[in-house]
């Protein structure tokens, strides 16, 4: 009986009218069988879990309310304005009393706060049932009232409720239904439990009300509509499947990005205005002010004013929308409505209604008026200045009069701006005035440039917004800067990242895509991001943590694209992720690919040989640092490098877990003859004097291409250099640059070195034996194949080698001779004193080559600084002195500033 009672009632209310900006009447949705399922987070779901699988509202009251509950905590189920939360309680009531679910409660009250808050004086939770359900009889009600296990009590919109939901302190709360108290005494014991304890409590609020933070219970945040529900509403919608699709896309392109596009009654007016639209042979809108410039017409139409009429209405609306922005409350009395104006234009309440949220009676003082939406308050707002014929407000004024009250406001002026934009307004509301666009526009140009002149990527963004709402190519290839494109758009929400491939797509090409960071580039943002991917020479994403679908999203772009240089340095994609970036590698532009530290393991090898060896392939440059592919894996690479299709000019393997095991491999493919690797890096592996001896071999071959070789950290002792040195005196070596730091070479080792590098004509022009174990005999070998006249060598570093003042003259003697070519030497950390001063002094000075020297590390003291300052004066060559970590005072500071030459 209470259940068919319920359904008539229902039944009865869904005749009600909708309008375009309140929405269809709840009780209609569902009647008419609009109702699509509404997302939550549900209760006691993490965040993490939520964002993979957010369940239905009715799935997760379900789980809230289950038959055996031993909890008797209230739900509150929470949700910003419009999310469907009086929808979702309808739905609730229907599905119950058409027996669909929670049959377990025998029987459901519904009641809404602000039907609650004109209950004055005293009565029991019994009369007030009776009240409220006319057609339930005392007698059954007692008997029901018995098992309160049995009932479920819904209340609507908490943030609406003029009182407490604590009871006064001085009062216990009641817990005979029989017994009369005031009804917020009612719902206080109802919700804390003395009153029917066991009884199901379930409450819906907007996040603002104040009474929600104390209140305890299970909460499920209403999320509306996500992509697949709006989806499902155009279809519910619009009957013609393909008109459907069309709208639908249409939403997602032009606003799916937004947060409000969740809200169900958004999506019911932006569907019943490309209806009409559609209806009437119109495109369909392209940006939100679009949208809104719609609404708005669609509304004055249906007034049929004359344009100053309808002019007027929108300047009053607009005087109303700033007294709400700046108000408290966001609204107007009734009082305060009459200064507004609105009211001589909407004369009939259903017009009112169309344009304003009404609360109260429409005959009462206390009637309070408000927009819709925060949006559409905006827009008038934003319509009104461009209305206004005075000159009495800039666009400046304006915005700093509503800053940090209004969220659309300048990107409204920016669309409404734009003269295809607003002409359907205009048709309605005659000439926009024209000294306020051109204000908007030079206040526009001048904010834009110093914003993207700046290095703070939201105000970047911003703009971007701003550009994207105009819709004017021609402005964006004025606006955007080079300057702009360096700075890094690591964090990016998916607003950002559709205006951000919309600027992009305007330039038709952007040199450096800097994404570096990006933690949270989801599938769904790399997607948007395809055309800024493409048109880019550079990407940049480095430290960046991309999903497998974010990643394929990346491969298609740069499959399609521009992209030169690819750098994902540090990305935890691991074999698995490389695979799904690989789909894209093999046809495409990128030259340089950096892939230092991304988990990649021999498991890949195969995927990265099939890039290397593609025909499609430019692969010129591979960083591989930091990832563990063992000998095995360098042994599958080194067949891709014996390639006739692989173009691999320079290989970076520097702590890559190598030995000597993988080198054989390495050094036929290096003199196969297809080979064009000019330069190879293994510091910091293991590979041994027997790897070393190895590439030795290689080196000879004429058709080895390498010109720079890097063995720095690889465990190496003399016995590997006979054989170095025996490819350094062969015809076919080509090597202009050799690193063999870190390695213990020792007297022995080094010497052998340098007798080979006495051979005139040879090529090597930088050699690097820092940490080498270097006598002061070795140094007077280099001082003297320095000083031959034979060695081409520019760049020598033998720094940490523990030679003193007496060991490094060798070297001061080489650099005065005239013969000596070297330009950059090297020698940090060898323990110098103050008495090897005098000769560097006379060596710099005679030296006409050299320009920088490292003498970082050593002993130097402040006695050494007037003549370093002199004679790096008095240099013509000498680019830079590098002194920092000697022995000096602060006293000596201001003395080598006067020579910006020395770094200290
Ligand atoms: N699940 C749904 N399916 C289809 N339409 C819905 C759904 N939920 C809400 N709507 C539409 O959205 C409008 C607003 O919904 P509702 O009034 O339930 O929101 P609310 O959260 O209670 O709003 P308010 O914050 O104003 O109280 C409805 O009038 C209806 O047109």
């Amino acid at each position: 009986m209470h259940k068919e009672a319920l359904l008539a009632h229902r039944k009865q209310k869904s005749e009600d009218t909708s309008t375009l900006l309140g929405g269809q009447l709840p009780n209609k949705v569902v009647h008419d069988n609009n109702y699509i399922p509404l997302m939550t987070t549900g209760p006691d779901v993490s965040e993490k879990q939520m964002q993979e699988k957010p369940q239905s509202f009715q799935h997760a009251i379900l789980i809230a309310l289950p038959e055996d509950r031993h909890q008797p905590k209230p739900v509150i189920v929470v949700g910003p304005a419009g999310v469907g939360r009086t929808t979702a309680l309808e739905k609730l009531i229907v599905d119950w009393a058409t027996g669909k679910h929670l049959q377990h409660f025998s029987c459901v009250f519904h009641f809404t706060f602000r039907d609650l808050n004109a209950h004055k004086g005293v009565l029991s939770l019994q009369a007030l049932l009776l009240q409220c359900y006319s057609h339930l009889c005392p007698e059954s009600l007692a008997l029901v009232l018995q098992n309160p296990k049995s009932l479920l009590f819904l209340f609507d919109g908490l943030d609406q409720y003029q009182h407490s939901l604590e009871p006064p302190t001085s009062l216990t709360l009641c817990s005979d239904p029989q017994q009369p108290a005031s009804v917020s005494m009612l719902v206080a014991s109802l919700v804390h439990g003395p009153l029917l304890k066991g009884a199901a409590i379930l409450l819906t609020s907007r996040p603002t009300a104040a009474s929600l933070e104390s209140l305890d219970g299970y909460r499920v945040e209403l999320l509306g509509f996500l992509k697949p529900q709006r989806k499902a509403y155009c279809e519910r919608f619009f009957s013609d499947p393909i008109v459907a699709s069309q709208a639908f896309e249409n939403i997602e392109r032009t606003m799916g990005f937004y947060d409000f596009c969740t809200s169900p009654r958004f999506c019911w007016t932006t569907c019943s205005i490309y209806k009409s639209l559609m209806e009437a042979g119109e495109i369909l809108p392209e940006t939100l002010t679009q949208v809104f410039v719609y609404i708005t017409v669609h509304l004055i139409r249906a007034l049929s004013l004359d344009t100053t009429n309808a002019r007027d209405l929108v300047t009053s609306l607009g005087r109303m929308a700033s007294h709400c922005c700046l108000g408290p409350d966001s609204n107007c009395s009734k009082e305060e409505m009459a200064s507004t104006d609105v009211q001589q234009f909407l004369t009939t309440p259903t017009s009112l209604k169309d344009f304003l949220h009404v609360d109260g009676d429409l005959e009462s003082d206390n009637c309070i008026f408000s927009f819709h939406t925060q949006k559409i308050q905006e827009f008038f707002l934003a319509a009104s200045f461009y209305l206004d014929e005075s000159e009495a407000v800039s666009v400046e004024e304006m915005l700093e009069n509503h800053e940090g009250c209004v969220e659309f406001l300048d990107l409204y002026l920016a669309g409404l701006c734009e003269p295809s934009q607003r002409k359907p307004l205009e048709s309605e509301l005659g000439e926009f005035n024209t000294d306020h666009i051109m204000d908007f526009s030079s206040w526009f140009k001048s904010t834009s440039r110093k914003a993207l002149e700046s290095y703070h990527t939201d105000r970047h963004l911003h703009y971007f917004h701003l550009l994207h709402q105009r819709q004017n190519e021609k402005l964006v290839k004025e606006i955007i800067i080079p300057s702009a494109r360096g700075i890094s758009y690591g964090v990016l929400g998916v607003h950002d990242c559709v205006s951000l491939s919309y600027i992009v797509t305007c330039m038709g090409e952007w040199d450096q895509l800097n994404l570096y960071s990006s933690k949270d580039l989801t599938e769904e943002k790399a997607n948007l991001l395809v055309p800024a991917i493409r048109l880019s020479h550079k990407i940049i994403l480095v430290q960046s943590s991309l999903s497998a679908g974010a990643l394929a999203h990346l491969a298609s772009a740069l499959s399609q694209g521009r992209t030169t240089e690819l750098d994902m340095s540090y990305n935890p994609m691991g074999d698995t992720g490389f695979k799904v970036l690989c789909t894209g590698l093999g046809d495409c532009n990128i030259q340089t690919l950096k892939l230092p530290v991304c988990g990649l393991t021999e498991a890949c090898c195969g995927d990265l040989v099939a890039v290397l060896t593609s025909e499609k392939s430019h692969l010129r440059v591979l960083e591989l640092r930091g990832n563990p592919f063992h000998d095995q894996g360098l042994r599958k690479l080194s067949h891709a490098l014996g390639s006739p299709h692989c173009k691999l000019q320079e290989l970076q393997l520097p702590r890559c877990e190598l030995t000597g095991g993988s080198m054989e491999a390495l050094s036929i493919a290096l003199c196969v003859g297809q080979s064009e690797l000019r330069i190879l890096n293994l510091a910091q592996n293991c590979l041994t004097d027997q790897g070393v001896d190895w590439l030795a071999k290689a080196l000879q071959y004429p058709c080895c291409q390498l010109q720079s070789l890097i063995l720095f950290d690889n465990e190496l002792t003399a016995a590997c250099c006979a054989g170095v040195a025996e490819a350094l005196q062969s015809e076919g070596c080509r090597l202009t640059e050799l690193d063999l730091s870190v390695n213990a070479l020792g007297q022995e080792g080094a010497l052998q070195l340098c007798k080979a590098l006495n051979k005139p004509g040879h090529p090597l022009e930088k050699l690097r034996l820092v940490r080498c174990e270097l006598t002061p005999l070795v140094f007077k070998e280099l001082g003297i194949l320095l000083s031959s006249g034979t060695s081409g060598l520019r760049t020598l570093s033998v720094g940490l080698n523990k030679i003193g003042d007496e060991g490094a003259k060798h070297l001061w003697v080489a650099l005065g001779d005239k013969r000596c070519s070297l330009e950059h030497l090297d020698v940090e950390m060898i323990q110098l004193t103050d008495a090897c001063v005098g000769d560097l002094s006379v060596a710099v000075r005679a030296s006409g080559s050299l320009k920088s020297l490292v003498l970082k590390n050593n002993h130097l003291t402040d006695t050494s600084v007037p003549a370093l300052v002199q004679v790096m004066q008095d240099s013509r060559t000498m680019q830079e002195m590098n002194l920092q970590y000697n022995d000096f005072s602060e006293d000596m500071f201001e003395m080598m500033d006067q020579c910006a030459k020395i770094k200290y």
